[in-house]
């Protein structure tokens, strides 16, 4: 049976091991193919490839119900549920979706993009089967990376307490997150794994079974029994601290030995209570590139798969905000040793793999936890240090409470430094930077800024540093900047609170604020090819809003257009119409920006079409809003 033939993974149940080994060949090839062609998550599916065939022929399918934790490794399990001749569509604009949707396909039975849900996920749904009276095996499968999240670990506390839930949750252990991973669970996972008397048990144990006559080469389940009854007994502290929790533990598993994996997997249904099988695999396995550069190839934009290289883009770009940002803050940092940045497992895709390699006492990376990376942050800053919190605006959104509980209402002055906000194109609804401004300016204390380009950037990283008589965060975002020139040192802090004209006209106000400053700006050329000339503002802050600024010209021009590239509901355009009736000035206002929707994957130039926010869509909403006669000769 050849891959492109299975819709369904029930198909894989009876299947030899061989034939399932052809079936692994296709699916690295179709993976392979399909991610150096569009893009994507590389190493993390090819690891689990065995892991998902094993799992899969020893489920039901029809009733069973598997709950992948981020969903960025599930590329084998979309192949094999129904997506093979889509798959080519991948994380493109109403094509396959790079992570699980449950309306996507009847097998994506929960959705994910951000670490750590799956246990949570998985142990509702036995719940609820329980309380329906259903039969029906329930499995998460979490990465050693997503363990370290908080949440995995709550509903890790949870489940080993309820000893008649059927639970299995399948650790894919590949000591790696994006970088290697941190933090005491997987080096506790790496004594396991590498424990001498697993070793030996599992080296010498196969070869002595292989020369009992009529056993040969097969390891028949039997065997596998009793190898994992001798590891539990020769190694009784091999997962113990699963075992203390509650949990049955199975392994160290060799994730890619497919008899193995099916023995183990076979043994775990038929145990009660919660399980956890713990499966050791290599990230990027099948591809030797990926298995050399683990961290280079967890994603890829699209790339030559006999070289390993990035297709080269048609020009040389800009330098992307988080090297302009990463850059500036290492040159800060070398200058005061009170700074310390932090990252949630995302080392490189902030740039604090570069103050980690120039000066690794002023660099923290707590893993996947986001909350504690957040109110470790106040804890630093308590003592006086400099905390720079660099975490995606989709990822902090983890961390709200403690945002608000341990550093806004104490007024620590923690820099939150909010990279890949708005949109962020293929990773979809999952990722997008959409609600940053809002569930910031709301909070007390916090001063919230964004700069109009890469340079503003860099005088922003200075403003935020300098700043501590209060929390400070700044959004800015995925990709690259405009071209500007930058300055190597030496940058002009700004003044907390002001913005600046870069437009005079009488006809209408733009207020735009971080990456739409530059489309008003283009916006106001078009609308001056009408006759209609237009006063930009660039905001910088939206908290404190520049209103001695704002309200007298808003006043005097009488009409108001704000631009955001985030949600609508509670944004900057909120802030400014919040601020304009606040004074009694009582002027009309457009606000452009992010509807309430959620914003699927495609480039983030698709989007912004789709979204309106185009300089020429939003002249002509401008157009459509204040000045119907000559929106009508555009026509
Ligand atoms: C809450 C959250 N923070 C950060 C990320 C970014 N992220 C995506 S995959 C990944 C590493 C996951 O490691 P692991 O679970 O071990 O999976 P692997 O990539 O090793 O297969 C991280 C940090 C995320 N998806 N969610
Ligand atoms: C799966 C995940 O959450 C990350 O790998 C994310 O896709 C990274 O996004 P960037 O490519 O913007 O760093
Ligand atoms: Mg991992």
């Amino acid at each position: 049976m050849h891959l492109s033939e299975i819709t369904h993974p029930n198909q894989l149940h009876g299947l030899s091991i061989r034939q399932l080994q052809q079936i692994a060949r296709q699916i690295r090839d179709k993976h392979l193919q399909t991610v150096a062609a569009t893009g994507g998550h590389l190493g993390p599916g090819l690891g689990v490839v065995e892991l998902t065939l094993g799992l899969y022929q020893t489920l039901d399918l029809d009733r069973d119900k598997v709950i992948w934790d981020v969903g960025h490794q599930a590329y084998p399990h979309k192949l094999l549920t129904g997506r093979y001749s889509d798959f080519h569509t991948l994380r493109q604009k109403d094509g396959v979706a790079g992570y699980l949707k449950r309306c996507e396909n009847k097998f994506d039975h929960f959705g994910a993009g951000h670490a750590s849900t799956s246990i949570s996920a998985a142990l509702g749904m036995a719940l609820a089967r329980d309380l329906k009276g259903e039969k029906f095996k329930a499995v998460a499968v979490i990465g050693d990376g997503a363990l370290t999240g908080g949440m995995a670990l709550e509903a890790i506390n949870h489940a080993g307490h309820l000893p008649k839930t059927n639970l299995l949750v399948v650790l894919n252990d590949n000591e790696m997150s994006i970088s290697p991973n941190v933090g005491a669970i997987p080096r506790y996972l790496n004594k396991m794994r590498l424990s001498p008397p697993v070793q030996f048990i599992k080296d010498n144990l196969e070869e002595q079974f292989k020369h009992i006559p009529f056993v040969g080469e097969s390891l028949s389940p039997e065997l596998e029994r009793i190898k994992e009854g001798m590891k539990r007994l020769a190694v009784p502290k091999v997962g113990a601290v699963f075992e203390e929790l509650g949990f049955t533990y199975m392994g160290p598993v060799d994730g890619h030995n497919l008899e193995e994996l099916i023995a183990t997997f076979q043994q775990a249904h038929q145990i009660i209570g919660p399980v956890l099988v713990h499966v050791v695999t290599t990230k990027g396995k099948g591809y030797e590139l990926a298995e050399k550069d683990q961290v280079g190839y967890h994603a890829q934009t699209p790339f030559n798969l006999t070289t390993g290289k990035a297709i080269p883009s048609s020009k040389p770009k800009p330098p992307a905000y988080a090297k302009v940002f990463s850059h500036t803050l290492v040159k800060l940092a070398e200058q005061n040793p009170k700074i310390v940045g932090i990252t949630a497992a995302m080392a490189t895709g902030t740039g604090l793999d570069k103050l980690q390699a120039k000066l690794p006492n002023q660099y923290i990376d707590v893993g996947i936890a986001e909350q504690h990376a957040v109110t470790l942050a106040a804890g630093l800053a308590c003592e006086g240090m400099r905390p720079v919190a660099a975490i995606y605006s989709t990822f902090l959104q983890r961390a709200f409470d403690q945002i608000i509980h341990d550093v806004c209402i104490q007024n620590l002055p923690v820099f939150f430094c909010l990279d890949r906000a708005g949109i962020v194109g293929a990773d979809g609804p999952t990722h997008q930077g959409m609600y940053d401004i809002a569930y910031l300016r709301c909070i007390p204390n916090m001063v919230v800024m964004a700069p109009k380009d890469e340079a503003e950037l860099q005088r922003m990283v200075v403003t935020g540093i300098n700043h501590t008589s209060s929390p400070i965060s700044m959004r800015f975002p995925r990709g690259n900047g405009h071209g500007v020139p930058l300055m190597e040192e030496g940058w002009e802090p700004l003044e907390i609170g002001k913005g600046e004209i870069l437009r005079q006209g009488d006809d209408v106000l733009i207020v735009g604020y971080g990456t739409m400053v530059y489309p008003s700006m283009q916006a106001a050329e078009i609308l001056s090819e009408h006759g209609i000339e237009a006063t930009v503002i660039n905001a910088r802050f939206v908290k404190p809003l520049d209103t001695e600024l704002i309200l007298p010209l808003a006043k005097q021009i009488g009409r108001v257009v704000t631009l955001e590239e985030g949600c609508l509901m509670g944004g900057f355009g909120s802030a400014v119409a919040e601020a304009l009736m606040d004074a009694d000035v009582l002027v009309p206002v457009k606000r452009i920006g992010v509807p309430d929707i959620l914003v699927d994957h495609a480039t983030p130039e698709e989007s912004y079409a789709a979204l309106g926010l185009t300089s020429r869509q939003i002249a002509e909403t401008v157009l459509q809003a204040f000045f119907k006669k000559q929106a009508a000769a555009v026509v």
